[in-house]
């Protein structure tokens, strides 16, 4: 079931399978930037078999919400929401920072909320509430005021508390490449965003990809990938069910275990094919696994380099010195340590945000955090006595560079 790999090629395809999408999403995005709201209910009924009555999700479906959902769904979201909320807190920065650099001369950082974010949550082959709070609490938490939200009909009661518990002020029921370009070019019913992020499968993360230009993204979150790193101390049943787990998201998800011990990947492949017996979505987990696999290097540094190479979504570190492997990997959005540690609870309920780079993007892209929602400037504050200290050299070099009306506001001042 799980075939030997190897690292470069198996890169390369992850990269080149949202290429592969880029011509019918670019038709989408026109078709939005024409039509508007009509190509919303257009693809509503295209792509998701629905016959939408309205795009936005009013007060009383809210309401309703509530009363559809089993009150005990809601305190698990509520708990979930709790510990996320605690995790994004500790990321706040201070609205603002001032330090005296020297006599006459303080320097310091103003973080400001963006206005109006846009969440888009995946709807197509699962519902995710979790993702409703994975988006829109670190919004919150940065004091974004207006968070709109974008997930494809029919919408998941559960999907609506959950926004609603983690403050979302408008939720609208479009998805896939005509959410993101209704979020980034605006239509009748949608105002544009500033910042369009969120976790979607190949066409929605093309579209995020095509629309830089009209709202800035958070990065690449396409389809669910798990890594794991493993020596002959890993159990393999463990390793079996982490890799169903993030396989049973979508056909184009993918998981790599890299390990020294050749035999532990054979152990693993059995459990994977007798956890597949029982998989409701085996189909999806199946496709899946034809782009997975295992590769196997002569040593842990050698391991360590491929995950690098690799850069997953998600790390599984299932080695005897997982302090010593934690410590030298340098490419992974989200790391799991130890045996106990599986995926899901990242996915869920430890704090952590699950909206993270896919397809080799944690090389250069961090996953979801407060950060992603501010935007800072800097400031400095200085005095006569301060101008006086770095004067000269303000002039010298602005004369240097040819530019005498920057010296001379500079001079004007010191006369
Ligand atoms: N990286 C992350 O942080 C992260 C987190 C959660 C989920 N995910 C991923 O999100 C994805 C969710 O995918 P999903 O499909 O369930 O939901 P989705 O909401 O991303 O996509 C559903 C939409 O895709 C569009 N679509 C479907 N077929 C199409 C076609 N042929 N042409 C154009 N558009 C089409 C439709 O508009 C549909 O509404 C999975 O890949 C999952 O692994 C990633
Ligand atoms: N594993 C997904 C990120 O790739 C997140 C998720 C949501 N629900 C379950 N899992
Ligand atoms: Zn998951």
């Amino acid at each position: 079931m799980l075939k030997e790999l190897d690292v470069n090629s198996w890169v390369f395809g992850r990269r080149s399978s949202l290429e592969g999408v880029y011509d019918s999403v670019s038709d989408i995005v026109e078709n939005v930037r024409k039509s508007g709201d009509s190509a919303l209910f257009e693809y509503a009924k295209k792509f998701d078999r629905v016959e939408l009555e309205s795009l936005a999700v009013t007060e009383d479906e809210v309401e309703a919400a509530y009363d559809e959902v089993d009150g005990h769904l809601v305190e698990n979201l509520i708990e979930a929401e709790a510990r996320i909320s605690e995790f994004h807190e500790l990321q706040r920065r201070n609205d603002l920072w001032l330090r005296e650099i020297q006599p006459g001369i303080t320097l310091g950082v103003k973080t400001t909320p963006l206005q109006r974010v846009g969440c888009y949550v995946p709807g197509g082959r699962a519902s995710y509430p979790s993702t409703a709070l994975m988006t829109a609490v670190p919004a919150r938490v940065a004091g974004v005021r207006e968070i709109c939200a974008c997930t494809p009909p029919p919408v998941n009661p559960l999907t609506i508390v959950a926004f609603d518990i983690a403050g979302v002020s408008e939720i609208y029921r479009a998805g896939g490449a005509q959410a993101i370009a209704a979020m980034a070019l605006g239509t009748d019913s949608i105002k544009p965003v500033q910042k369009i992020v969120g976790p979607g499968n190949v066409y929605v993360t093309a579209a995020k990809m095509m629309l830089r230009d009209h709202a800035e993204i958070d990065f690449p979150a396409g389809p669910s990938e798990i890594g794991i790193i493993a020596d002959s101390s890993a159990n393999p049943e463990f390793i079996a069910a982490d890799i169903l787990a993030q396989a049973e998201h979508d056909p184009n998800a993918a998981c790599v275990l890299v390990t020294t011990d050749r035999s532990l990947a054979e152990r693993v492949d059995k459990e994977v094919s007798k956890l597949l017996l029982n998989a409701p979505r085996n189909e999806i987990i199946e496709k899946a696994l034809a782009q997975s696999g295992f590769v196997i290097a002569d040593s842990m540094s050698q391991a360590v380099s491929f995950i690098d190479e690799i850069a997953p979504e998600h790390l599984s570190i299932q080695v005897s010195d997982s302090l010593s492997v934690l410590n030298r990997v340098r490419n992974a959005g989200s790391i799991f340590v130890g045996p106990y540690a599986p995926v899901a609870c990242g996915d869920y309920a430890s704090g952590t945000n699950h909206v993270l780079p896919t397809a080799g993007y944690s090389k250069v892209y961090s996953g979801l955090n407060v950060d992603h929602f501010c935007k800072t400037s800097t400031v400095q504050i200085i005095d006569r006595e301060g101008l006086e200290d770095i004067g000269d050299i303000v002039e010298t070099l602005a004369d240097a560079e040819g530019l005498h009306a920057h010296a001379e506001s500079v001079r004007i001042r010191r006369k």
